[in-house]
């Protein structure tokens, strides 16, 4: 281990190794924390500033242009210096802007000594104007919400079609920029929630139902997940509330048959199970060898038994399975713009390309989906994003396909209503012969 005190140090090597790796922000900070002896106030801090950095890119690199000629262009190293001194003055009020600058200065002497009064110079010019550099522009309002938000402007162009009004679209922006609650999800085949509730509470940590969801409850301040044994024991998983309400809307009974066609890791299958109280049968597929393992591994962890895992890709369901179910999920792969707020690299590494290829993906799977349909029986659609496209387009091509498909419900999950990540759920039913709509 490196006996390393400064978190904000580290906070620039691992932005630079982010940037030069196109690695994963999370892992390179497991990587970091497992490194490093830091007390758990300098981990939520070290944590905070990398992922606050990548969030707030555009809008960063906008307010250093004011100060520094091509501010993108400069050594990696020394634009995160500049980077992570600038949102640490713009976003957090618990570091002293003084402190902040002695401390960039500090690390820029050690590393080329000559740089050190130009640092110097730009980062007192920022805390002298702090006031004003939260003064982007609003005559193109898309614009200004791509700058001040840090989203690349088609991102932005995609929420405003699911949005009703421009102030819904900014606090959904704004809400994406800082992680929600931990949640979770009550496994009723090993606990309860009242039990699980006391249970927690016994041990001191912060927790408390989420009223509107039979099985959820939340972490009302920042816990170490590692310490809960009764997430190895099965009790409870880690889930967000617009996962868990996929499950509740599709809301199956005991003994009925089920297919979860985009399964692994499995979290959606074991609450489908959890709510048969584990009688009939659900088969739970997935492309991926390894992910089909991560499925196995949640159902004996879970205690559920009426799962059979099935590799395969489910754009064949159809040859695959000769029989037709009373319940058909398609958790579709997707864009995951509903969970910027954790992953906020997925702010910069998906283009709008993207979207087309998963959304003919996407047209496959729900083609597959709706021919597996017993009569009166139900499909859900959801998706962990926002887009039209991957959607409401999606579920209207389905409902095509066959007059005797009718949409149910409809259900957009916003991080800034829902206090969760972004979630699209759609409920189809296919009729019985005669049943009228
Ligand atoms: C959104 S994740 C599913 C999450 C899962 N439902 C849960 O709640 O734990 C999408 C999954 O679809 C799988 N997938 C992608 N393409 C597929 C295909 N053609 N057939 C089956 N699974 C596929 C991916 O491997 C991934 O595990």
């Amino acid at each position: 281990m490196e006996n390393n005190s400064n978190p904000r140090v580290e906070c620039i090597k691992a932005l630079v190794q982010i940037e030069r790796n196109e690695s994963y922000s999370n892992l390179v900070i497991n990587d970091v924390l497992k490194k490093v002896t830091f007390t758990p106030e300098d981990k939520s801090l070290f944590t905070k500033i990398v992922y606050g950095v990548i969030a707030n890119k555009t809008f960063l690199l906008w307010v250093l242009k004011k100060y520094v000629k091509r501010p993108h262009k400069q050594q990696d190293w020394l634009k995160y210096t500049l980077m992570t001194s600038l949102y640490q003055i713009a976003f957090l009020d618990s570091i002293p802007d003084y402190a902040v600058v002695n401390e960039g200065v500090k690390y820029v002497k050690k590393r080329n000594y000559r740089k050190a009064s130009f640092v110097n110079a730009v980062l007192r010019n920022i805390v002298r104007e702090k006031d004003s550099i939260f003064d982007v522009p609003k005559e193109d309002f898309l614009e200004f919400l791509s700058i001040r938000y840090s989203y690349p402007r088609w991102m932005v162009e995609e929420f405003s079609k699911v949005t009703t009004t421009n102030e819904h679209l900014e606090a959904l922006l704004k809400a994406m920029n800082s992680s929600h609650h931990t949640t979770l999800r009550v496994n009723t085949l090993k606990s309860t929630k009242e039990e699980l509730l006391r249970t927690l509470k016994d041990k001191g940590i912060d927790v408390s139902s989420v009223d509107q969801y039979r099985v959820a409850i939340k972490f009302n301040s920042s816990t170490p997940l590692n310490n809960i044994k009764e997430l190895d024991e099965g009790k409870c998983f880690v889930q967000s509330l617009g996962s868990i309400l996929v499950g509740e809307i599709a809301d199956p009974k005991p003994g009925e048959t089920v297919i979860d066609m985009c399964a692994a890791p499995g979290t959606k299958t074991t609450h489908l199970a959890q709510q048969m109280g584990d009688k009939g049968k659900i088969y739970a597929c997935d492309v991926h060898k390894h992910r089909v393992n991560l499925i196995k591994k949640s159902c004996q962890t879970a205690g559920v038994n009426i799962v059979e895992p099935v590799l395969l890709d489910s754009t064949k369901a159809c040859e695959y399975f000769q029989k037709r179910f009373d319940l058909v999920l398609l958790d579709a792969p997707c864009s995951g713009l509903g969970v910027i707020a954790n992953k906020p690299d997925i702010k910069w590494n998906k283009s709008k390309d993207d979207l087309v290829s998963i959304a003919s993906l996407q047209l496959e799977l729900i083609k597959n989906g709706v021919k597996l349909l017993n009569p009166g029986g139900v499909l859900i659609y959801s998706t962990c994003t926002l887009t039209k496209t991957e959607n409401e387009d999606i579920v209207n091509y389905a409902l095509n396909i066959d007059d005797t498909l009718s949409l149910v419900q409809q259900r957009h999950v916003f991080p800034d209503k829902d206090n969760t990540d972004g979630f699209y759920i759609a409920k189809i039913k296919k009729r019985k012969k005669g049943e009228i709509d």
